[in-house]
């Protein structure tokens, strides 16, 4: 009954230590915290203050022991060491200990070092046995209390151990988690990488999403570019189309061409041959033999008044000589001689007004006739200027026009299936001897010349250059040469190149293999020396010599010339060198051109009417019908 007065302990508190003191260690999770955070035992003082609530004072620890317990009793024995223990120690036991609390409350009240049991009542001095059965009553109540505190320390020796080896359990599992720790930590690492891999990667990303975002536009661009193109090649198409089915009308169109043309070269070919032949009709009309005379024009211009030409008639000239009287007392009387030509150019007649007129035979040189043309006359008189003119185009004569007249029309044929080869020779004739105006050698080693006439009445000369050329150029260039050669002959001999001819032959050979055609012509172009009479040159020596050479040469070109037209059966051809070397050119087969060139100063009027004279001869005669030399 009086167990109400015991020390009480809160219930929260018993169960606190309680649940620290298991023994199983399985709850002890807050316990364990506990003692881990607070491992010494716990103060005396300190288990005051939880109970009492306030700190008191050390002494206090032993008052209750003086004082009449109420209920503080156990209080005093919590305050023994091992306090936490020995509270579970006297909850656990309380229900057991019921009598202690009897016997001890009593004691305490005396002396209290009893404690336990209040209500005791006072032993009388005399009661001595009542106050041994009272100290042994103690006694055994603190036998009970040492044997239960050995329990308890047993119970916390137990504990102590479990507690130690959860710890050391603990401590194993901390550096588990620390071994863990460590290997997260690696991973962390790996995580860093792993993260800076991902930032980079997401960069990269952000940047090809950049990239693909202006492919897509590029894209964008040229999907509308290849739809342009499309429409484009769709047009393009449609006009390849159209170009094919004018292709194939054009094609057809050209096949027809083809055929036109194909019959339009049979007709051109026919119609070169009837114009060759017609032409040839023209030029025997004309007569295979023609004369112009040309008048140089006097130094200071103008013309003398003993020449007359008549302006409206280009073929006649006249030359008028005043006799005067020789008494003195009739008048002057004057005398006409009156000449006429195939043509009369006067001195203002320009180069090309006098190629005009013998275009027509060059042009017979490529359809195969033999041309000859030469110019006849007295030292002075213009020759040199008509056969070969000056450097400039429009003084240029007839040679360097003949030649370019030739290679122009020789391309021309070439259209129609005509192919020509050209060979070039030059000579001159001096004192009867002939002298290459083509050679280049040393002047040591001039070659002789020989004329040669083969079966085929072809006239050659030994020893001399023949020049094979394409051009108009080439043969500008060969000309130059012949004159180089001729003024270096001239430096030596005193106008020399006046007292020789010289002569450009140009072979032609054509070819038309479609036609199965081919002509061979020659066309020679003579500059004659001077016409001068022996008489009055009055002459000796050497260059009487000369003069009667010069006469002998052109008197049987006269007589050449003659004998051909009266067809006489003997033509003495080789009774010089000048007829001998141009007999092919001068037969029947040919056709030729003299000029008979005039000087127009008064003192020349016996050369002149001489020359016009020779020329007036010439002019009469008919050369037989010449024939082209075609096969
Ligand atoms: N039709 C012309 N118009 C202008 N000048 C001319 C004409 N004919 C000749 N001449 C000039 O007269 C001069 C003599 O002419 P050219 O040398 O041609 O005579 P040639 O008869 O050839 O003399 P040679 O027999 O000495 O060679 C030259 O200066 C020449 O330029």
């Amino acid at each position: 009954m009086n167990m109400s007065r015991l020390p009480v302990i809160s219930n929260k508190r018993v169960l606190t230590t309680s649940s620290s003191s298991s023994e199983n260690g399985q709850d002890l999770g807050p316990a364990q915290k506990k003692i881990r955070k607070d491992p010494e035992p716990v103060k005396p003082h300190a288990a005051a203050t939880i109970i009492g609530g306030r700190r008191p004072p050390v002494a206090a620890t032993r008052a209750p022991i003086s004082r009449p317990v109420k209920g503080m009793g156990a209080a005093t024995v919590a305050a023994a060491p091992s306090r936490g223990v020995l509270k579970q120690s006297i909850a656990s036991t309380a229900p057991k200990g019921g009598n202690m609390k009897l016997t001890a409350a009593p004691t305490a009240t005396k002396g209290g070092g009893g404690g336990g049991g209040g209500g005791a009542t006072k032993r009388h001095a005399w009661d001595l046995k009542g106050k041994v059965s009272d100290m042994e009553s103690k006694v055994r109540n603190y036998q009970t209390k040492f044997q239960s505190v050995n329990q308890e320390n047993e119970v916390l020796k137990g504990t102590m151990v479990d507690m130690k080896k959860s710890l050391q359990r603990q401590k194993i599992q901390i550096s588990e988690y620390e071994e863990e720790l460590q290997a997260l930590s690696g991973v962390r690492d790996e995580l860093e990488k792993v993260s800076s891999e991902k930032s980079g990667i997401e960069r990269e990303f952000s940047n090809l999403d950049g990239k693909y975002k202006v492919m897509e536009t590029l894209r964008d661009s040229q999907e509308t570019e290849l739809q342009t193109l499309k429409m484009k090649l769709s047009v393009q198409e449609s006009t390849l189309a159209r170009q094919q089915v004018t292709l194939r009308d054009t094609d057809e169109e050209v096949r027809s061409l083809r055929d036109t043309v194909v019959q339009q070269k049979d007709e051109l070919h026919a119609g070169e041959m009837e114009r060759r032949q017609l032409h040839n009709a023209i030029q025997e009309l004309k007569g295979n033999i023609r004369v112009f005379c040309r008048v140089r024009p006097l130094v200071e211009g103008g013309l003398s008044k003993h020449i007359q030409l008549p302006t409206s008639d280009t073929k006649a000239i006249t030359l008028a000589k005043t006799e005067e009287s020789h008494t003195g007392k009739t008048a002057d009387t004057q005398k006409n001689y009156n000449f006429n030509f195939d043509r009369v150019f006067g001195p203002q007649a320009s180069q090309q007004e006098v190629f005009e007129e013998i275009s027509l035979l060059v042009q017979s040189a490529l359809d195969g006739y033999n041309v000859c043309c030469f110019a006849y006359g007295q030292t002075g008189s213009g020759k040199t200027f008509t056969m070969e003119g000056a450097e400039f185009d429009e003084s240029r004569g007839v040679i360097p026009r003949a030649v370019k007249q030739i290679f122009r029309a020789a391309e021309k044929l070439g259209a129609q299936g005509w192919e020509f080869t050209f060979t070039a020779s030059f000579v001159e004739i001096y004192n009867e001897s002939l002298r290459d105006l083509l050679y280049t050698g040393k002047a040591s080693k001039r070659p002789e010349h020989e004329i040669r006439k083969s079966t085929s009445n072809e006239v050659t000369i030994t020893n001399l250059t023949y020049e094979k050329v394409s051009n108009e150029d080439q043969v500008l260039g060969l000309i130059m040469l012949a004159n180089q050669n001729r003024s270096t002959a001239q430096t030596t001999q005193n106008d020399r190149s006046s007292r020789s001819h010289s002569v450009f032959q140009l072979d032609i050979e054509g070819v038309n293999v479609g036609r199965d055609v081919k002509c061979k012509s020659t066309l020679c172009l003579v500059d004659l020396a001077g016409s001068e009479r022996l008489l009055k040159s009055q002459s000796q020596g050497e260059r009487f010599k000369e003069m009667t050479a010069i006469n002998g040469s052109l008197s049987n070109l006269g007589i050449v010339i003659t004998a051909l037209a009266n067809k006489e059966s003997y033509v003495p051809y080789r009774n010089s060198k000048l007829t001998y070397l141009l007999q092919s050119c001068l037969g029947g087969n040919s056709k030729t051109l003299m000029f008979v060139n005039i000087a127009p100063e008064s003192d020349s009027f016996g050369e002149t009417l001489n020359s016009l004279r020779f020329a007036s001869k010439v002019n009469d005669c008919v050369i037989g019908t010449a024939s082209a030399n075609r096969k």
